[in-house]
C-alpha cells in the first residue's frame, strides 16, 4: 500500500483567499453485508462520470447529519434511520476546498435507487474497486473504512506472563479483533526476551488474519518484522520535524513513504496535526474514562472526544476505560472503533 500525501489540517478552513470554500456531507452507507454504496457524479455536475459516497452540500443551518439525510433523501430516495458522524476531512482542489464530513449509515428505509439518474454500485470496501474513477477526496474514507473497529494493545508485564496472555489474545482473535499493538512500558522482560515475546503476538496474529503494529519506544528494527508502527504523541511529533527538515533540505532519507500501517496517540492539535504530516492512518484518542493505566486522572468524556476527534481529520480510536460494549457509544461521537488494554483482552 504506497502512502498518500499528507493532508489538509481539518481544524479551519485554509485561508485562501481565491478558493471558494465548501462543506459538505457524504455517507457511507453500509449494508450488513459489509458492502458499501458508491454514486456516479450524473451529467452536468463537475466531475460528471467519475464515482463518488451519495451526498451533497451542507445548506446553512443544517448539521451534516440532517444535510446527509435531505441528500440522501433526494438522491437515493431512502429515509435514514442510523448514522453516525465518523471522520471530517478537507481536501484542497485546484478549484475550491471541500470539507467533507464523512457519516456512517447503517440503517435506513427504501432500497437505494439512482434517483437523479446516477449510476450506483455496491462495492466490498476490503477489496479493489473495479468501477471506475473515484474523487481524489473520496479514496482516503475507502481506505479508512477497511480499518478494524477494535484496536487491542498488550500489556504483558512478565515473562512468565506470556503463555496465559497469549492464551487470553488468542480468545480476543477469535472474538474477531483484527489489530493489535506491541506496547509493553512497564515490564521486567530483558530486550532478547521481548522480542521473542514480539514475534510471538506477532505469529499467532497472523495466524488469525490480524496485523500487529509496534509501539514506538521499542526498537525501530522490530517494526519490519510486523506489520507497522504506533507512534507516542512525542515520537510522532519528533519524527514530522525530521520529515520537515528532510523535505526542506531535499534529503529523502528520512522521508521515505513506508508500506506499513501507522497509527498515533494523540492528546491535543499539534499531535494530531504530526499524524496528518506524518499521513498515519488512524490516531487514537484518550483517556475517555478514569482508567488503571491513569488512576485519578479523570477522563475527558464523550462530549469532549467527539469535539477533539473532530479535528483530527483521520479515523479516531476511542480509549480509555473501554470494552466492545462501549463501540455504539463511540461511534455516536465520532469515533471509528475503541482501542483497549484490559477491556478487548477479556472479550467483555
Ligand atoms: N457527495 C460527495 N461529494 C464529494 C465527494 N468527494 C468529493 O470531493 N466531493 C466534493 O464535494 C462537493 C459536493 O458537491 P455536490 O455538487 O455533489 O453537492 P450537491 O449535491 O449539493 O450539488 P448541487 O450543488 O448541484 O446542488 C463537490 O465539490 C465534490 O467534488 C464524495 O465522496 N461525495
Amino acid at each position: 500500500m504506497s502512502r498518500p500525501a499528507p493532508q489538509q489540517s481539518d481544524a479551519k478552513p485554509l485561508a485562501t483567499a481565491d478558493k471558494p470554500f465548501v462543506d459538505v456531507a457524504a455517507g457511507l452507507v453500509l449494508c450488513r453485508d459489509g458492502k458499501l454504496l458508491l454514486a456516479q457524479r450524473p451529467e452536468g455536475k463537475p466531475w460528471s462520470g467519475w464515482w463518488e459516497l451519495p451526498g451533497g452540500k451542507i445548506e446553512s443551518g443544517e448539521t451534516p447529519l440532517q444535510a446527509l439525510g435531505r441528500e440522501l433523501k433526494e438522491e437515493l430516495d431512502i429515509d435514514v434511520t442510523c448514522a453516525t458522524p465518523w471522520v471530517t476531512y478537507t481536501h484542497e482542489y485546484p478549484k475550491t476546498i471541500v470539507r467533507l464530513a464523512f457519516c456512517r449509515v447503517t440503517e435506513w428505509d427504501g432500497t437505494p435507487r439512482g434517483a437523479e439518474g446516477q449510476a450506483l454500485a455496491w462495492v466490498d470496501p476490503q477489496a479493489p474497486m473495479p468501477i471506475g474513477p473515484l474523487l481524489p477526496a473520496t479514496l482516503p474514507p475507502l481506505r479508512w473504512i477497511q480499518l478494524p473497529d477494535r484496536y487491542l494493545v498488550t500489556q504483558i508485564g512478565s515473562a512468565h506472563n506470556l503463555p496465559a496472555w497469549l492464551d487470553k489474545l488468542a480468545g480476543a482473535l477469535a472474538s474477531g479483533v483484527r489489530l493489535v499493538q506491541f506496547r509493553e512500558r512497564d515490564t521486567d522482560m530483558d530486550a532478547t526476551t521481548l522480542h521473542s515475546a514480539l514475534r510471538q503476538v506477532v505469529a499467532l496474529c497472523h495466524a488469525h488474519g490480524a496485523r500487529c503494529l509496534v509501539n514506538s519506544t521499542h526498537p525501530a528494527a522490530w517494526r519490519h518484522e510486523a506489520d507497522g508502527v504506533h507512534y507516542r504523541a512525542i515520537d510522532a511529533r519528533q519524527q514530522a520535524v525530521i520529515l520537515q527538515e528532510s523535505a526542506a533540505s531535499s534529503d529523502a532519507s528520512h522521508g521515505e513513504p513506508g508500506t506499513g500501517l501507522i497509527g498515533v496517540s494523540v492528546h491535543d492539535e499539534a499531535d494530531m496535526r504530526a499524524a496528518r504530516l506524518l499521513s498515519a492512518d488512524f490516531v487514537v484518542l484518550g483517556h475517555v474514562r478514569e482508567t488503571p493505566s491513569h488512576p485519578g486522572a479523570a477522563g475527558m468524556g464523550w462530549d469532549e472526544f467527539a469535539r477533539r476527534a473532530a479535528r483530527a481529520g483521520l479515523p479516531v480510536f476511542a480509549i480509555g476505560g473501554l470494552s466492545s460494549a462501549d463501540l455504539g457509544e463511540a461511534r455516536r461521537h465520532s469515533a471509528h472503533g475503541i482501542a483497549g488494554i484490559r477491556g478487548l483482552l477479556s472479550g467483555r
